[in-house]
């Protein structure tokens, strides 16, 4: 068997099925204020009409500076492990993760960047096809939240915009007192929503709010998913039951399945 068949053939883990619709952060900050999956996207799930998005592997970008906490982030919430030891991605990571949303397969593949300016360039062309885009700040260091916009800049100049989901995440929750965090938060929110982007704070260390932030990703992806494949086949009409709007776009994400994680170097 080879190893694109191996991650594929695992069972989803109990602690990977979504049922209920994961809830936002602060309401404030969420681009999508609902409770359920959308009407058209749970009549196809109950009638088992979700065409390939079991099949399909959605693409997850996490960007942002050096040292805010990526790869932490990425390995608390897919190995439940934290390093105190900075060991920096030199280029690109990935992991895949299998879930089982509303009774149906899928699969994120969660990329990790390198945020070393001499990385970049590999770095960037991994940024393509990305349906998330995850954009990570360090709450205890102000500066990196400055450098967010150019982040989100650099990633959407290999996506066509609109299409690609966009979360803004304050990582090391537990560096700052609840005072801080709340003053870094509300300026975070208004950058996130000029970027029209969901805000997170979370703790790799503790663990904090990390398994609850990506059950979100998940489920606004697969949904995202779900109505891109509902739209495909369907007389293209922009207004469907309950008044929701379904997005008009005809782009096909990457499909890369070639193991559970895999590193990719650099000059
Ligand atoms: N206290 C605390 N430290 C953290 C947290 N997350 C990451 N760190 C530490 O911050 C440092 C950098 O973390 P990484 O995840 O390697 O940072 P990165 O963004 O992946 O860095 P690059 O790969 O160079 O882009 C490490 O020493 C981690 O232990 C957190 O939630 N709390
Ligand atoms: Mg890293």
């Amino acid at each position: 068997m080879d190893s694109s068949s191996t991650w594929y053939s695992l069972p989803v883990h109990r602690d990977r099925v979504i049922s209920r619709f994961p809830k936002w952060y602060r309401p404030e900050a969420c681009q999508q204020f609902k409770d359920d999956f959308h009407s058209q996207v749970k009549r196809a799930c109950q009638e088992q009409q979700t065409r390939a998005v079991g099949l399909k592997m959605s693409k997850v970008v996490v960007v942002g500076d050096l040292y805010v906490g990526k790869t932490c982030l990425i390995n608390r919430f897919c190995k439940d492990v934290f390093d105190r030891d900075y060991k920096a991605t030199i280029g690109v990571d990935f992991e895949i993760e299998k879930f089982e949303i509303a009774g149906i397969p899928y699969n994120l593949q969660i990329w990790d960047t390198a945020g070393q300016e001499k990385f970049k360039c590999i770095a960037s062309a991994y940024y393509r096809g990305a349906e998330v885009i995850i954009i990570a700040f360090d709450l205890a260091d102000i500066q990196t939240l400055e450098h967010t916009k150019q982040w989100l800049e650099d990633a959407l100049k290999e996506n066509e915009q609109g299409l690609s989901s966009i979360f803004l995440v304050g990582s090391k929750k537990d560096l700052v007192s609840q005072a801080e965090c709340e003053r870094i938060e509300s300026d975070a929110i208004k950058i996130a929503s000029e970027m029209q982007a969901e805000y997170w704070s979370m703790s790799s260390k503790t663990g904090e709010n990390v398994r609850e932030f990506f059950f979100r990703v998940a489920a606004l992806a697969f949904e995202a998913s779900i109505l891109k494949e509902l739209e495909k086949n369907d007389v293209p009409t922009a207004k469907i039951g309950g008044g929701d709007t379904i997005r008009m776009d005809r782009t096909t994400a990457e499909h890369s399945g070639n193991g559970t994680n895999s590193t990719i170097n650099c000059c």
